[in-house]
């Protein structure tokens, strides 16, 4: 049975360097699925690819039966890093992504509120990026990114650029949208905790190129609450991926 995203023998070489794959790999529908894995196997390859802003060399990505040949508004991606037009408002940064929208300019505005409220920021419509932490920032990134109501949300290292704390606000910030959302999430991150925090299954990869180790069920309940990082078996699934992660390739 294929999930909503399924991808199928997908590999990508640039040159003669094999980055990525072959790689089979199914998300369902509301699935919270993250990716970890050394520096350079091919993560944000593989991100790229089904987002349709990379080719890939064999194999396809096919979304709810439909191959991948381009962006969509069927997935939304955040990266890392702030990613804001600098000389629009959070509010605006929200309406541009709605430009290609057949509805009036009022209810943009409309449904541009209404995503920045549900990532916390009512009240700062009016800010300019620069007015705003880097937190904040990558909230209004989620939300210009949730805003055209997209399946699927793809993000890569979203959190990456963010302090500690501000990162596990996000984290919990991040399950919230998604249970309040049903949104299939793929999620690359370099925090192992992250990735466990915020899953359903965590994904394993090889280093470059890049092919699954591990499919790894987390075996949590939501909500997740904070102090659950302390749980025997949260800290045996720790323990698990960190091996896996540092195994080298030939294993
Ligand atoms: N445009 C490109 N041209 C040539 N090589 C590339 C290109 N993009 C990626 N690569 C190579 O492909 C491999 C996978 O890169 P990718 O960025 O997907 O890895 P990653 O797992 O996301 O890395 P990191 O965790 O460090 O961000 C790397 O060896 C990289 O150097």
């Amino acid at each position: 049975m294929n999930g909503l995203v399924h991808v199928d023998a997908l590999s990508k070489s640039f040159g003669d360097v094999q980055a990525l794959g072959p790689i089979d790999l199914d998300l369902r529908g509301n699935e919270f699925v993250s990716v970890v894995g050394a520096s350079g196997c091919g993560k944000s390859t593989l991100l790229s690819i089904i987002a349709g802003l990379t080719d890939a060399t064999a194999g396809e990505v096919l979304i709810a039966g439909d191959p991948v040949d381009g962006p969509g508004r069927d997935r939304g991606v955040v990266f890392q890093g702030f990613t804001l037009f600098p000389w629009l408002t959070a509010l605006g940064n929200v309406e541009f992504a709605l430009q290609g929208e057949k509805s009036s300019k009022r209810e943009r505005t409309a449904q541009a509120r209404e995503h920045l409220a549900l990532v916390g920021l009512d009240g700062f419509d009016d800010h300019y990026p620069s007015q705003l932490s880097g937190g904040m920032q990558q909230r209004v990134a989620i939300a210009r990114s949730l805003s055209y109501r997209p399946r699927i949300l793809l993000m890569d290292e979203p959190f990456g650029a963010l302090d500690a704390l501000t990162r596990r606000d996000m984290q919990a910030l991040l399950t919230h949208v998604w249970e309040q959302h049903k949104l299939t999430v793929l999620m690359i991150t370099h925090d192992i905790e992250e990735a466990i925090f915020t899953s359903d299954r965590v994904v394993v990869m090889t280093p470059r190129p890049g092919r699954i180790r591990a499919d790894l069920a987390v075996p949590l309940e939501r909500p997740r609450v904070s102090g659950m990082t302390e749980a025997p078996e949260f800290r045996e699934l720790f323990a698990q991926i960190l091996e896996l992660v540092h195994e080298k390739a030939a294993a």
